[in-house]
């Protein structure tokens, strides 16, 4: 297909989270059919939620609870997301006591997450049913646990973490989540801005088909996402093959069923107001 175009509207903004765990969907993009038609803005996934929410950008990976929160003025790009059958391997909860014993404990939660943090606590209040007391912080494991008993640390800085040397217990939320529900979770999806699509629905075509390239050469050329990974953060080529290898990056009815499921949760314990559904883009999408 063709994907370069000409014309004169103004550049779609474009948010790309600021963690590896994007990148085998950013890495081949080809921006050279776009010129100056979009921008990329790359940031933490909770300043991300905000920007798309307010407007400030027009498309981008955002947290999935982040689109539970917004979902009727959002469409979803279909057939890409962030999600893990099992384990997650970036979103852990370091604690120093076993999740039983958590109750009333205080759990320092990273603030640049929104899934993962309503994750944590689905999880506890439901299944481990524990109510510890929860408070925002900069994801730094040692100034988290100076006033907390737990910390969660999601993307780069959980990756980090648990590299370091730690006496800790480290949890990872995506084998929890499955432990318990048997199914997937997806932890960002790409979402568009209803008012763009009708804005720019041919700009909005191209982006799509943009990013399943990019991610389907990712799968194809495994290697050199990994070797940008380990050169740029550390570890190992094996530790990043494995890494991106194990995440799932599709977003077809499994995926789909896991994240109604813990939409259903969390709408059941008040984290969202209403029930929610998804909602994709095609490319006859009218708005
Ligand atoms: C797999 C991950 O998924 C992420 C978790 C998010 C969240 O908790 O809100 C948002 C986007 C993703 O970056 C990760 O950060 O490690």
């Amino acid at each position: 297909m063709n994907i370069s175009t000409n014309n004169i509207e103004s550049p779609i903004r474009i948010g790309q989270i600021r963690y590896t765990n994007v990148w085998p969907i950013f890495y081949h993009f080809p921006f050279e059919f776009f010129d100056e038609e979009i921008e990329f803005v790359e940031q933490v996934p909770s300043d991300l939620n905000r920007a798309l929410a307010e407007g400030n950008i027009d498309l981008s990976v955002i947290s999935s609870f982040a689109y539970a929160q917004h979902a009727d003025n959002y469409v979803l790009l279909p057939n890409v997301s962030v999600s893990a059958h099992s384990q997650v391997k970036s979103i852990f909860l370091f604690h120093k006591k076993p999740l039983e014993e958590l109750d009333g404990c205080r759990i320092a939660l990273t603030n640049t997450s929104a899934t993962s943090v309503h994750l944590l606590k689905i999880i506890l209040e439901r299944f481990v049913g524990v109510s510890p007391d929860y408070f925002y912080e900069q994801p730094d494991l040692d100034t988290m646990l100076q006033e907390a008993d737990a910390a969660l640390l999601i993307g780069d800085d959980a990756i980090k973490a648990s590299w370091g040397e730690t006496d800790m217990l480290v949890t990872d939320l995506g084998e929890l989540w499955h432990h318990y529900t048997g199914t997937s979770m997806t932890f960002a999806v790409w979402a568009v801005r209803k008012q763009m699509v009708q804005e720019q629905p041919e700009r909005i075509e191209r982006i799509f088909h943009a990013f399943q390239m990019s991610k389907e050469l990712s799968t194809r050329f495994p290697d050199e996402v990994a070797d940008k990974a380990f050169h740029r953060i550390g570890g190992t080529k094996d530790f990043w093959l494995d890494y991106f290898g194990n995440l799932c990056y599709d977003f077809g009815p499994e995926e789909q069923k896991g994240l109604l499921k813990y939409y259903q949760y969390a709408y059941e314990l008040g984290f969202l107001d209403k029930p929610v559904e998804l909602e994709f883009w095609t490319h006859k999408t009218t708005v």
